[in-house]
């Protein structure tokens, strides 16, 4: 049996949820549950705390995971990103004070707080910057600098809501950015099952990008309409029974379908019909 890592908290877990059950994967109906069998798809689900995926999927002991690409490059754990989900999109910045510093130059002497000290520790190497202190908290580090722990902080931002809340200012070049992402093991072999999991996921990623749009146009203008819904690979075009038409299906992508559907009306197409996709594999 697969045995993979899903989040069991978080802003990770319920998106994570969504998306596997959208593969086709049994999912839990009760937070407390630990453990999931899907015996009819051969896999069974371990719902863990999001920091400590990369760490049990690094170990070996679980082939693949659901976690955050900030959380696994923080953790340092043996595992590698093979998938990005498309979900829990965020960026991991500095912030303090309005004109604490300005760059990660100006952190040299000044004591960060973070709850992700590996990431932060890594970057300040990076740039050969030495800090005064780079201290772990477990969470609300914004109120580090309030409460005289810290000069600035390194947290994930989604909507920056929180920093301007707190009277904080970002600073300096984004430190990452995070999505969530599936992992596995450093260097892990050829494995059909894992290959199976990830062209479900990625099904379901295409599924949400795109949609079909069926369209009818006049033969003569067939040539237009194709360079605007050219599909993946090549659009189906299809004869009419009325002389002179044609039909045309193709993929485009969900955010265009309407500017396309404009230009489609304005060169003649009718019968223009968008559908979203349950499911696909390509
Ligand atoms: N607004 C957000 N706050 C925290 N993490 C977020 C946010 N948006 C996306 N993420 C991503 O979610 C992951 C963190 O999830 P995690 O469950 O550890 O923290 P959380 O959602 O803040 O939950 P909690 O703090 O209650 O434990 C990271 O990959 C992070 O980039
Ligand atoms: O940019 P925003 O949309 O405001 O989101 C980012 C904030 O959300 C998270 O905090 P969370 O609510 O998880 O509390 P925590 O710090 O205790 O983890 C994160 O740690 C940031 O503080
Ligand atoms: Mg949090």
């Amino acid at each position: 049996m697969l045995r993979i890592a899903v989040p069991n908290k978080g802003s990770l877990s319920g998106p994570a949820a969504e998306m596997l059950h959208e593969a086709g994967y049994r999912q839990r109906k009760d937070s407390k549950e630990l453990v999931l069998v899907d015996a009819g798809n051969q896999v069974e689900f371990f719902f863990l705390r999001p920091r400590d995926i990369a760490i049990y999927v690094g170990s070996g002991r679980l082939d693949v995971g659901v976690t955050g690409r900030d959380l696994l490059l923080d953790s340092g754990a043996e595992a590698e990103e093979v998938l990005a989900l498309g979900f829990a999109g965020s960026t991991f910045r500095y912030a303090g004070p309005v004109g604490t510093a300005k760059d990660v130059q100006d952190l040299k002497g000044l004591r960060i707080a973070t709850s992700y000290p590996g990431l932060v520790r890594r970057h300040l190497a990076e740039h050969g910057v030495e800090a005064s202190a780079v201290t772990r908290l477990d969470g609300a580090v914004e109120t580090a600098i309030q409460l005289g722990v810290a000069d600035v902080i390194a947290d994930v931002v989604e909507t920056g809501t929180t920093l301007r809340n707190a009277g904080l200012e970002i600073f300096g070049e984004p430190i990452l950015e995070s999505d969530a992402v599936v992992i596995r093991p450093k260097g892990a072999g050829d494995d059909t099952r894992v290959e199976q999991f990830l062209r479900r996921l990625q099904g379901v990623l295409v599924a949400r990008r795109y949609v079909i749009m069926d369209y009818d146009i006049r033969a003569e203008r067939v040539s237009d309409a194709v360079a605007l819904t050219p599909g993946l690979e090549s659009p189906t075009v299809s004869p009419l029974h009325s002389e002179g038409w044609v039909a045309v299906r193709s993929m485009v992508l969900r955010k265009e379908a309407q500017r396309i559907m404009d230009d489609l009306w304005a060169i003649g197409g009718r019968a223009i019909l968008v559908t979203n996709i349950h499911a696909c594999r390509l």
